[in-house]
């Protein structure tokens, strides 16, 4: 049978591994798939830079509607990333009759709805596993290898850039500066790498396992994100002192009254596999009824790590598309008229255990008046760490654990602490999970 052809939007990073990757294992990959796969056209802006590259016998052009345009290409791999192009592009090649190939997780979180529904109207295939935790193979884990639970949560280490960081600064004492330079430079950071430190990437990540996980659509708007840029040494070395390690978590949690989507630092417990995962590497927990707690763990970000998640789902592709349209696993798990409205709960309700450190007035008295506070709210209290103040100094950081509370309970409970006179500074409040 002649090789289905292929057409690539962009080929940098993450474009030009997908190119090589393909073409160095195209025997293996062949074998797999029951048909050869061949890029046969590439459009990037940088055309000089994009022949470089793929050489002889690949078309290259400058724009991507040439690509849609050639009736002889049956998947468009779409590798250019954002909101705009990218998205015009995706939809007139849905509309072409195309199936699409993605690792573009920023359009699918924002605009997904409106892409699977073409996809669905057309009967296209949209694959997006290089989207989430890039190589590792989440998103078929989550909705084939796990279909059988019901899911209650699903917790991760989904950006690179910042677990980089964040291992970085704690193992090397670098600055921020300069490890997310380096992150940029390896080809881990977004285009914007506001979108890694500030938790959009992770958010936007987070957001499509939750509608895999839960059968709902992808609402990327009611997400809770917090990125890692006000994070403080201090309390990475007061977690460690109290058995945690602080990781940049995307979490998506079913409750009795919907659902939590959030993106937060977050204390894990030092012992959880998950709490050693370092550098760029990424790793999602899901914990589903039946199985239990499972963990996924790899490289999430890179050129060839990522390509690889491109090229299985080429391989998807080419396996699935003469199938009835109904009879394929469809795009978010779920059957599309089986999705559902489920809330997902604004941060006021979510339920989380909680670190506190409050620099306090060292004088009697100071404790009990937080902890009358804390009982009041009924916020209980886990463990309680008091540094001995230096001499002279007449202040001291009290660093508080609690049990799980409602965050809009513990935000009333923090205004109440930061009233007291007693207490010198702004308080830092951090999420903390057991994720047992
Ligand atoms: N880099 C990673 O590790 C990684 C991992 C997972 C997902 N992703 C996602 O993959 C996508 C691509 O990321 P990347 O790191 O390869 O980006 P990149 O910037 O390295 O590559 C994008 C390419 O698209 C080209 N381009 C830009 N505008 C274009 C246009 N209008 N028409 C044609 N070509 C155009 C650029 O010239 C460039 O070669 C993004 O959605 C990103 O979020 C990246
Ligand atoms: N910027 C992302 C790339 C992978 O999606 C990261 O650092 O993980
Ligand atoms: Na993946």
């Amino acid at each position: 049978m002649k090789p289905i052809q292929v057409g690539l939007l962009g080929i940098g990073t993450v474009g030009s591994g997908t190119f090589n990757v393909l073409k160095r294992n195209q025997e293996e990959i062949r074998r797999r798939a029951g048909r050869g796969i061949e890029i046969t056209m590439v459009a990037d802006l940088n055309v000089e830079r994009a022949r470089e590259i793929v050489g002889d016998g690949v078309a290259v052009v400058a724009d991507g509607r040439q690509v849609i345009a050639n009736p002889e290409i049956d998947i468009v791999i779409e590798l250019i990333g954002g909101y705009g192009i990218a998205r015009a592009l995706v939809l007139e090649a849905i509309a072409a009759g195309k199936h699409v190939v993605t690792a573009n997780k920023a359009l699918l979180a924002v605009h997904g709805t409106e892409i699977f529904a073409a996809a669905r109207e057309k009967g296209v295939m949209v694959a997006f596993e290089a989207a989430v935790a890039g190589g590792i193979p989440i998103i078929k884990a989550l909705r084939e290898g796990l279909t059988a639970n019901e899911i209650q949560w699903v917790a991760g280490i989904i950006n690179g850039t910042t677990n980089f960081i964040l291992s970085e600064m704690r193992d090397k004492g670098l600055d921020f500066e300069v490890v997310l330079k380096e992150a940029q430079r390896l080809g881990y950071a977004e285009a914007d790498p506001t979108f890694d430190i500030e938790g959009v990437d992770a958010a936007h990540k987070a957001t499509l396992m939750s509608a895999i996980a839960f059968g709902v659509p992808v609402q990327f708007d009611k997400a809770h994100v917090e990125g890692i840029t006000k994070l403080s040494a201090v309390d990475i070395r007061y977690a460690e002192q109290l058995g945690y390690r602080i990781k940049l978590l995307g979490i998506a949690k079913r409750r009795d009254n919907g659902i939590e989507l959030r993106v937060h630092p977050t204390l894990v417990p030092s012992k959880r596999l998950i709490a050693n995962v370092e550098g760029a590497m990424n790793a999602v927990m899901v914990h589903g009824d039946a199985v239990g707690t499972t963990l996924y763990y790899g490289k999430g970000a890179g050129s060839e790590p990522t390509a690889s998640a491109v090229i299985a789902d080429l391989v998807d592709i080419t396996r699935l598309h003469t199938a009835d349209p109904d009879h394929r696993v469809p795009h978010l798990a779920f059957q599309p008229d089986e999705l559902r409205t489920t809330p997902i709960l604004p941060i006021a309700e979510v339920r989380t255990a909680f670190y506190l450190r409050l620099r306090v007035a060292d004088q009697k008295g100071v404790l009990s008046a937080i902890t009358s506070i804390l009982a009041a709210s009924d916020i209980s209290i886990d463990a309680v760490l008091q540094r001995e103040s230096n001499d002279g100094e007449h202040q001291t950081d009290v660093i508080i654990l609690t049990h799980e509370t409602q965050e809009g309970v513990m935000r009333a409970a923090l205004a109440q602490m930061q009233a007291l006179a007693t207490v010198l500074a702004p308080i830092v409040s951090l999420r903390k999970e057991e994720l047992a």
